[in-house]
């Protein structure tokens, strides 16, 4: 009903441009009287439904209107006093005059009160004896009738004088009452459809969007509340550990370069060029281009000949060595690569050969850092070379399926610390301080296999939540076979280490599901709920 009424208000608004009076509107499906009180209410519950929308516009009307009174009521449906009166009496000479007692008897107290009287000065009674008789065969009962117009007009034609004698006789009282006048608002339309808000997928897929009507926007509409920017969870746990390596007095590469050459991601590092790691399964290539400009000549011959043949006191692979495949343009494995052209530099440095500002600054800043122990004094020595603490924390890619705990592109933090006399212990304490630093106490080392580190180390810290030991890092001692190479003298010893940025990322911030990181959360079954703790 509500519906149909609201219905009717567009559809007359749409043909007539507006409704003048809401009184003139006759309310489908409702008995009560057009212009009626209790109409103007149930038209002002659909107005106000439309202009929620903007649909329509409306203006009150105030008007004082009458209502009956339970008396005026009982008046409509049985008859004035007046007129209950004349009823119940005998027509004269017909029959025998009621008494003023035995009219009370029969039409109540109230109406042979008040209705004798009328009905006296109307002319349709009289007494005779002690009793009254009817004078008329018929009458107008024109209270009953005036009553009626009240009931369904709020007012009458006949005028004030009329309605004041009514009100004196307490028929009727006088009400506040409203009427409408109503215009088109911004967002009219014929169509009671409540409006889309958003265009979704699905309408898109059925095409409902064709027929939808849309909610306008609302450029006024002071939004809803945001709480401001935040950083992101990588960022703060990025910004932490990048504390802990400044304040041991690492200097941080420069590793904005996202795309290398195969030289510098495996050749350098003396990672066969058959290995494995190297095909497409796991390494992205760029095809376009697709070849870096070949590397330092000289360097680039000692890395081959050493791959191919050997020296430095190893053997070499003695496979076959490819100028290609050193070319080979890709995005990074891992950030070793920038390590490994970092390292490059340092001995260049050391042997007195020029390089770019940047990366002396970053050299030179390390150099001058003094921290415990017997790592990177910083002391230049007589053949030039200066020890280096360097780290780095940015991002790598590899081909990989992606779920729950991987993804194809993700963060490695990485460290190296060139110096004399540096031994696996060194590398052992100095993990152990790190790792502290980070919250994580619990620390083992396991024997493993690098390419380009001897011994290598994987890094095990004890999960307390998962009660088991889990693996947090990959560590070693560069091998002879990539550091000579560069030029590094034989005594100096360099040991590097990496891990993800984003495991202890999500054990502080207990997700489960690395993809929630880096973009919309996904829920995997069994994964959602399980324990939030995944290293
Ligand atoms: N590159 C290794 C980490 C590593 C860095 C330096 C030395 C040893 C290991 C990795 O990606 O896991």
């Amino acid at each position: 009903m509500a519906e149909s009424l609201q219905q009717l208000v567009l559809d007359l608004l749409e043909s007539s441009g507006q409704i003048s009076d809401t009184r003139c509107l006759t309310i489908p499906g409702q008995s009560s009287p057009a212009g009626s009180h209790d109409a103007q209410i149930t038209i002002l519950g659909a107005l106000n439904s439309l202009l929620s929308r903007e649909m329509i516009k409306y203006t009150t009307h105030e008007t004082l209107s009458h209502v009956l009174t339970p008396e005026g009521a009982q008046c409509v449906l049985e008859g004035s006093h007046e007129a209950r009166v004349w009823a119940a009496l005998h027509t004269k000479g017909e029959g025998k005059p009621l008494t003023a007692p035995e009219l009370k008897k029969v039409v109540g107290d109230d109406a042979a009160k008040v209705g004798q009287g009328r009905a006296f000065k109307s002319g349709w009674i009289a007494k005779e004896g002690d009793g009254f008789v009817k004078l008329v065969p018929t009458i107008e009962d024109t209270t009953q009738l005036d009553l009626r117009e009240v009931d369904s007009t709020g007012t009458l034609k006949a005028g004030e004088k009329t309605l004041a004698d009514l009100r004196k006789r307490k028929l009727i009282i006088q009400r506040k009452g409203q009427w409408f006048t109503v215009e088109k608002g911004a967002n009219f339309s014929t169509s009671t459809a409540k409006p889309e808000t958003d265009l979704t997928v699905e309408m898109l897929t059925s095409g409902a969007w064709k027929t939808s009507t849309f909610k306008k926007y609302n450029f006024e509409a002071e939004g809803i509340p945001t709480n401001g920017g935040a950083l992101h969870p990588l960022l703060k746990v990025r910004e932490e550990i990048r504390n802990i390596f400044l304040e041991m007095g690492f200097a941080e590469m420069p590793t904005s370069s996202f795309v290398e050459s195969g030289f510098w991601c495996f050749d350098a590092l003396f990672v066969p060029q058959q290995h494995p790691a190297r095909e497409v399964q796991d390494t992205f290539y760029l095809s376009d281009p697709s070849q870096s400009l070949p590397p330092h000549a000289p360097y680039l011959a000692t890395v081959a000949r050493t791959h191919e043949h050997g020296g430095f006191g190893s053997t070499g692979y003695r496979a076959p060595w490819s100028d290609a495949e050193t070319r080979k343009l890709l995005l990074r494995t891992h950030t070793t690569a920038s390590s490994a052209s970092m390292l490059y530099k340092l001995a260049a440095k050391c042997r007195g050969e020029e390089v770019d500002e940047e990366i002396d600054a970053v050299l030179g800043g390390s150099a001058k850092t003094k921290t415990a122990g017997n790592l990177g004094k910083g002391e230049k020595t007589d053949d030039g070379f200066r020890p280096a603490k360097l780290f780095s924390i940015d991002r790598v890619f590899r081909n990989e399926t992606m779920d729950a705990t991987h993804l194809a592109e993700f963060h490695q933090v990485e460290g190296v610390v060139a110096d004399r006399n540096l031994t696996l212990a060194d590398l052992i304490g100095f993990m152990r301080v790190f790792f502290k630093k980070m919250g994580i106490e619990n620390v083992r080392f396991k024997p493993a296999y690098n390419p380009y580190t001897e011994p290598s180390l994987e890094i095990f810290a004890f999960h307390p939540m998962l009660d088991k030991w889990v693996e947090i890092g990959n560590s070693g001692m560069f091998r002879p076979e990539m550091l000579e190479p560069m030029g590094f003298p034989k005594d100096v010893r360099v040991h590097g280490w990496g891990l993800s940025l984003e495991r202890p990322t999500m054990i502080r911030y207990g997700i489960n599901n690395i993809r929630t990181l880096v973009g919309h959360k996904v829920s995997i079954e069994g994964v959602e709920n399980s324990p939030a703790v995944i290293f």
